[in-house]
């Protein structure tokens, strides 16, 4: 293995295909076995890049540790996990947005915490205190809008896309807490130590993004 790489830390799943456009735009020469393989680490020699492919919710955690140096986050899962890592550009990919939602007609009960299911309890935590409401947080890992149908909770902290979801399933927005999009974060040691390629990745990136942005 060639330490001068750059290893990135991937998501896999919804932000890849997005992210690997994003970085051949930049001119990045990515094998073509990417979107294909079920390989986790994948090498591109005329790059000098390493990747290597993780669930969305620890890319944060491989780029604290410094076994990446860089990685593709989306900003939900960066409020999160509060790892120390540096957010260094926003990418502008994979656009959605964190709200609140219930069936309609929810009223909360007097002196009566509700319940509230997510997949982000960090999130959702700092965000009922700030608004200095109470709540009960019910940790889950998908199917969120299946907690009120079935009585498990008053509402629900998800994340809204096209709001198809929450349409099928009856239920209503009732606050936009954020947007959100993917985030290039680095390890602040990587960042000292190979700051050429890193400084190098920003400069080709950010031209791309704004493109991108202007043709949307
Ligand atoms: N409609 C959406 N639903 C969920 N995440 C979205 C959506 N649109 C964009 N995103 C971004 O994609 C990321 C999640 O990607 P993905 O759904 O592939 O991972 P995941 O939630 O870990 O998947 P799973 O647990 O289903 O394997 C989020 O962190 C968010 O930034
Ligand atoms: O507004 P929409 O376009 O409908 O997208 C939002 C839905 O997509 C995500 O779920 P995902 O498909 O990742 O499934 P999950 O329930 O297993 O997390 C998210 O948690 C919502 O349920």
């Amino acid at each position: 293995m060639n330490n001068e790489w750059l290893t990135i830390a991937m998501p896999k799943g919804r932000i890849f295909d997005e992210a690997v456009e994003l970085l051949r735009l930049a001119g990045y020469d990515l094998p073509p076995e990417f979107e294909e393989s079920r390989k986790l680490i994948i090498e591109s020699e005329s790059a000098g890049m390493r990747f290597i492919l993780a669930k969305p919710m620890d890319v944060p955690t491989y780029v604290e540790h410094g076994v990446c140096d860089v990685g593709v986050a989306g900003k939900d899962v960066l409020i999160e996990e509060e790892r120390d890592v540096y957010e260094l550009l926003d990418l502008q990919i994979s656009a959605c947005y964190m709200a609140v939602a219930a069936l309609p007609g929810y009223e909360r009960k007097k002196d009566i915490a509700p319940k509230v299911a997510t997949k982000y309890p960090n999130l959702a935590s700092s965000y009922f205190r700030a608004q200095g409401e109470q709540v009960e947080m019910i940790k889950l890992n998908g199917s969120i809008e299946l907690a009120p149908l079935v009585g498990l909770a008053d509402r629900i902290v998800d994340i809204v896309s096209t709001g198809q979801t929450l349409k099928e399933n009856g239920l209503v927005e009732t606050e936009e807490m954020m947007t959100i999009t993917s985030r290039l974060i680095v390890n602040p040691v990587s960042y000292r130590m190979k700051a050429a390629a890193i400084d190098e990745m920003v400069t080709r990136l950010e031209p791309v993004i704004a493109k991108e942005e202007t043709s949307e």
